[in-house]
């Protein structure tokens, strides 16, 4: 079996805890083949950067690079958060382009080729991820790597016509016909990837899934939904009630239900329609008045980004606001808590909720919603309210799907979850854990660098 090179910005340490979705992820698939982890250290230098740094973890070994305080900035908080993030998340309102800005974007890019080049063998299989590299692959080739080569684009991706609306777009984009696969998490963003490429990315598609580019090199495209490690998900839940954590928060609530959200701070993840939907939830249903608290972990995110920090003061307000209006001597509805919760803990928070709130207004596909399934009780399991945009609903459609717009429905969905008959429960539980025991993330690592492997 050839050796597994792994590139991505974040590079999950073994002491790493901090949250996101694709660290936990690849942290998972590469614990269970072994190979190389090549990325960003999370350091910036004020100047040129060393060489880069290795350390051996298991059957994992990291090789990571310092960036340069400025081309961090213009690469990551620039580039990547400030234009593609809103782009790729549907939000052309927010997108803001700079030149400089996407040349700082390119030239980490060519640093990560021009150090990761060295490192690889003519037989390695190298996987990038998501669109803080969307250029590597191509730079490889440039400098004569040859070997198989597949990206993974964890976000979604929009229609076409707003992908064309971003400056420089074909150029960006079209250095992906430098793959041999490229991943996406629905059918739906793959269905987009390949109009994109016939109606503006000078390619053609051959057939579903194979694609020829503008300079006349094929590839494979495909879906591969992300998943989570669902057995280990589920037994470290069952062990989490024993935690200190998890026995306070269980006491402090007793003896009201409790709903959960967690979330990075993050504009996409719909957290103001959702405090707003759960206000609604509290005049729409005053029958269920003080049986529900609603615990929201948000940890922060981005923090160097404005939108991301104007989002904080918001949902603040919005917090007190809630409280304040609603809150009783004995109970407040609204617990928002600012702070990441290490993963094992959380798992036992999941299992101590009624009912799961994941209301995104894009969402690739959110790890959240199936970790909330897999950490339940078998004999008294909680309810998950999902966002249809959240590329996990099209999996889990034994949730309560909501358009997170909709605040009345999602403020019934709130209420029919937490009434919901266990019988009932148990029976959507049932549908959504089968289906996450046969796709965990082995599956998904399996599928991916086996149709890489056939590319
Ligand atoms: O690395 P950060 O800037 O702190 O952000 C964390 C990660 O956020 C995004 O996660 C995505 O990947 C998840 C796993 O596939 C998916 O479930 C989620 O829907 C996506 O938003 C981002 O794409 C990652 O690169 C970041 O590391
Ligand atoms: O305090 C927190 C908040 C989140 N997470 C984890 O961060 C990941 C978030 O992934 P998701 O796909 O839902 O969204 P992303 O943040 O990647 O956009 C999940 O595994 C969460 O369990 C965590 O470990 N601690």
């Amino acid at each position: 079996m050839s050796r597994l090179v792994v590139v991505s910005n974040r590079v999950a340490l073994p002491d790493e805890t901090r949250a996101g979705g694709l660290a936990i992820a690849l942290r998972a698939a590469l614990k269970e083949r072994g190979g190389l982890w090549f990325g960003w250290s999370g350091r910036t230098v004020k100047d040129v950067p060393g060489p880069v740094h290795t350390l051996a973890d298991g059957n994992v070994q990291y090789a990571t690079l310092d960036l340069l305080r400025e081309d961090h900035e213009q690469y990551y908080n620039g580039f990547s958060n400030r234009t593609l993030w809103p782009l790729l998340h549907f939000r052309l309102d927010m997108v803001d382009y700079d030149r400089a800005i996407y040349a700082g974007y390119r030239r980490v890019n060519a640093l990560f080729a021009e150090r990761l080049a060295p490192l690889l063998r003519d037989d390695d299989t190298v996987w990038i991820h998501d669109y803080h590299l969307i250029p590597l692959a191509a730079l490889l080739r440039e400098r004569g790597i040859g070997c198989r080569i597949g990206f993974f684009l964890h976000v979604p991706l929009p229609s076409s016509d707003l992908v064309a609306a971003l400056p420089e777009h074909g150029r960006l984009f079209s250095a992906l016909s430098a793959c041999d696969l490229v991943g996406f998490q629905t059918q739906r963003d793959l269905e987009r990837f390949q109009d994109y490429m016939r109606l503006f990315g000078h390619g053609r598609v051959l057939e579903p899934g194979l694609i020829e580019g503008p300079g006349g090199r094929r590839f494979r495209a495909g879906a591969f939904p992300i998943s989570i490690d669902t057995a280990h998900i589920a037994s470290q839940a069952a062990a989490a009630v024993n935690k200190p954590a998890v026995r306070d928060l269980r006491t402090s609530l007793a003896p009201r239900q409790m709903a959960i959200g967690v979330d990075r701070l993050d504009y996409s993840k719909g957290l103001p329609e959702r405090f707003s939907a759960f206000k609604r939830y509290l005049t729409r249903h005053p029958d269920q008045r003080g049986r529900l608290t609603y615990l929201q972990i948000a940890p922060v995110s981005r923090g160097d980004v404005d939108a991301y920090r104007n989002l904080r003061h918001e949902l603040e307000r919005s917090a007190g606001h809630i409280n304040g209006s609603h809150a009783e001597p004995d109970w407040t509805p609204l617990r928002y808590v600012n702070r990441n919760v290490p993963h094992a803990t959380l798992t036992g928070f999941y299992r101590a909720a009624r009912v799961g709130i994941v209301t995104p207004l894009r969402d690739g596909m959110n790890l959240v919603a199936k970790e909330y399934v897999a950490a339940q009780d078998p004999a008294d399991p909680g309810v998950l309210v999902l966002s249809i945009f959240a590329g996990a609903a099209r999996e889990l459609d034994q949730a309560l799907l909501i358009n997170p717009y909709d605040l009345d429905g999602v403020a019934d969905a709130i209420a029919s979850a937490a009434t919901m008959p266990r019988d009932r429960r148990i029976e959507r539980w049932h549908a959504m854990m089968e289906h996450l025991r046969a796709h965990d993330i082995a599956a998904w690592r399996r599928d991916f660098l086996q149709a890489l492997d056939a590319a």
